[in-house]
């Protein structure tokens, strides 16, 4: 799915009317209509709904829903903020037509006092802004928002569209946003609801499709996707009936340290469980009988050094497919000049993470030497050390797609919406995955993933896709069955083979 730009969503809206049979008072109806079924849907007439109305479009949409659950019997009040702006055509229309038949469930609303007393278990509806937000709330308006805001724990919050506050695209950290429960958008996701800064603002989002121009969908370029069930078919490849191991790639997995030899048992566990032909495992001495004895589908060879690998260069030859590298390797000055010497002899597209990726930030020349479209899969911490701190989210993304064009690699930014920046600037967010998750060892499991996709001739950018999608929605299956508490990462790899199943076959 693509995700538009506020003012490319303001052209679809544009565009559709101009080349679709619908005018744009029908196209508002229609909006509206979808939040209003989703409302009466979840809501019985038992609650009191207070819909709060800007007076541009958004408002337009909250007098539609006004409308719609008055005639369904419930009880209303629209609460049209009067804070001076010209209203929209729209809104003057629907406006009328609400005035028309229940004026006295309307309240107009001049300033702070006139905010009205909420009774038990009321639904406020926020239609005060949506994407025409130009700057932040101030004044009067921004006391509202922080009324509204002191509700949400007694009572449920539905913005339309976006929380009243938030932008599109653009950082609304520390100004008046609605903190709602629930967003009701219409057919795409914005920017905003993916960043961790507006967790606390979005609530659950609903996307309602509204049926907008296809011919405008199709053919506007954007930088940011969602990725999505079909993309992963597209992607998929179904192994052939005559293939042998010989086919699905020999990887070569460097992992591994004193005390952290589970982050490789896990990382070739799940490299194997991606369907790898064969796998490799350089590992310090410490590691070898840990290694043999808990994955007897992996090969191992020892580092002539005890407690981590420096020697691991010099198996890096064209016999491997894909080497996948950091998971518990440690940061020894000896492994760093190891994976020094192995980025100037390996020339294929590898996976590069954790400690192999603090080696990169202590040494940052070496990036330039990580061959052309490998997989660098930090997490936000990692990421900050390697290419610095960002004011906010969105100039995190920025930065994200800056270095994965200027570095002509992918970087896969680990988070609730993973974003996955490609050589030529797009970037993919991945909506798989679940809290529980967040605990250690589910990274290693996505780099033995990764590495097991790339050895069997993925492409990169279809191995980090397809990884990416696959490690969450394995986790989402471990939870399901286990409880986010009690899911381990370990439980993530035993699932992968039901996330095949239920996606592929
Ligand atoms: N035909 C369409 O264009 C459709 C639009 N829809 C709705 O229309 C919305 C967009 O409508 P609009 O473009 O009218 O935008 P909004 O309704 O978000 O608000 C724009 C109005 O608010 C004013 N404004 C912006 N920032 C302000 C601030 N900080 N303080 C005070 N006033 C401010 C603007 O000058 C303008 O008058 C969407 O979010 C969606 O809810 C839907 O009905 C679908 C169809
Ligand atoms: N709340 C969450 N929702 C979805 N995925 C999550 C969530 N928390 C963690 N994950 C996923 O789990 C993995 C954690 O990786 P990482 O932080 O490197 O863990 P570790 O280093 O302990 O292995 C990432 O792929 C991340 O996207
Ligand atoms: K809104």
């Amino acid at each position: 799915m693509k995700i538009f730009t506020a003012a490319q969503i303001r052209e679809a809206d544009a565009f559709t009317i101009a080349h679709e049979p619908v005018s744009s008072t029908d196209l508002m109806a229609r909006a509206a209509g979808k939040c209003a079924d989703w409302l009466l849907d979840r809501f019985a007439p038992v609650h009191p709904f207070f819909i709060f109305c800007g007076k541009g479009n958004n408002g337009g949409d909250g007098l539609v829903i006004a409308h719609r659950l008055l005639e369904e019997g419930y009880q209303v009040t629209a609460c049209l903020l009067e804070y001076g702006n010209k209203a929209s055509e729209d809104y003057i229309y629907y406006y009328r037509r609400l005035q028309q038949q229940y004026a006295g469930r309307i309240r107009e609303i001049a300033d702070v006092t006139g905010f009205p007393e909420l009774p038990a278990s009321a639904v406020i509806v926020d239609a005060i802004f949506g994407t025409g937000l130009n700057k932040p709330i101030e004044g009067w308006l921004a006391g509202i928002i922080h009324k509204i805001n002191d509700q949400h724990g007694r009572h449920t919050i539905v913005a339309i569209d976006m929380p009243s506050g938030l932008m599109a695209d653009a950082s609304c950290r520390n100004t008046p946003v609605i903190q709602a429960h629930y967003t009701l958008s219409f057919e795409f996701h914005k920017l905003a609801f993916l960043l961790p800064e507006n967790a606390a603002l979005v609530g659950e989002v609903q996307i309602l499709p509204i049926g907008l121009s296809p011919d405008y969908i199709t053919h506007t370029p954007v930088r940011y996707h969602l990725a999505d069930k079909e993309m992963m078919h597209t992607i998929y490849m179904p192994r052939p009936a005559f293939a042998h191991k010989g086919t699905f790639g020999h990887a070569l997995l460097v992992a591994g340290s004193y005390g952290k030899m589970g982050a490789a048992v896990l990382s070739a566990k799940a490299c194997l469980r991606a369907g790898v032909g064969l796998l490799t495992c350089h590992i310090p001495r410490c590691g070898y009988d840990i290694m043999q004895i808990s994955e007897p589908a992996a090969m191992s060879v020892a580092d002539e050094v005890h407690e981590h690998s420096a020697h691991f260069h010099e198996q890096a030859d064209a016999r491997y497919k894909t080497i996948g590298i950091g998971p518990g390797l440690g940061t020894a000055t000896a492994t760093a000049r190891s994976f020094e010497k192995l980025l100037t002899c390996y020339k294929r597209p590898m996976v590069i993470d954790a400690d192999a990726l603090n080696i990169l930030s202590v040494y940052p020349s070496l990036l330039y030497q990580v061959p052309a479209g490998s997989i660098l899969t930090p997490h936000p911490k990692e990421f900050e050390r390697l290419f610095g701190p960002s004011a906010n989210d969105f100039e995190r993304m920025e930065l994200l797609s800056k270095q994965a064009v200027r570095l002509q690699l992918y970087i896969l930014l680990k988070g609730r919406y993973t974003a996955i920046a490609c050589p030529d600037g797009a970037v993919y967010f991945n909506a798989t995955g679940n809290p529980g998750m967040a605990t250690g060892g589910s990274g290693d499991v996505l780099t033995g993933i990764l590495t097991g996709l790339l050895a069997q001739d993925y492409a990169p950018k279809a191995a980090v896709l397809l990884g990416a999608w696959l490690h969450g929605y394995a986790g989402d299956l471990a939870a399901a069955k286990l409880s986010q508490e009690a899911m381990t990462a370990g439980d993530i790899i035993s699932h992968l083979g039901a996330a095949f199943l239920e996606c592929f076959y």
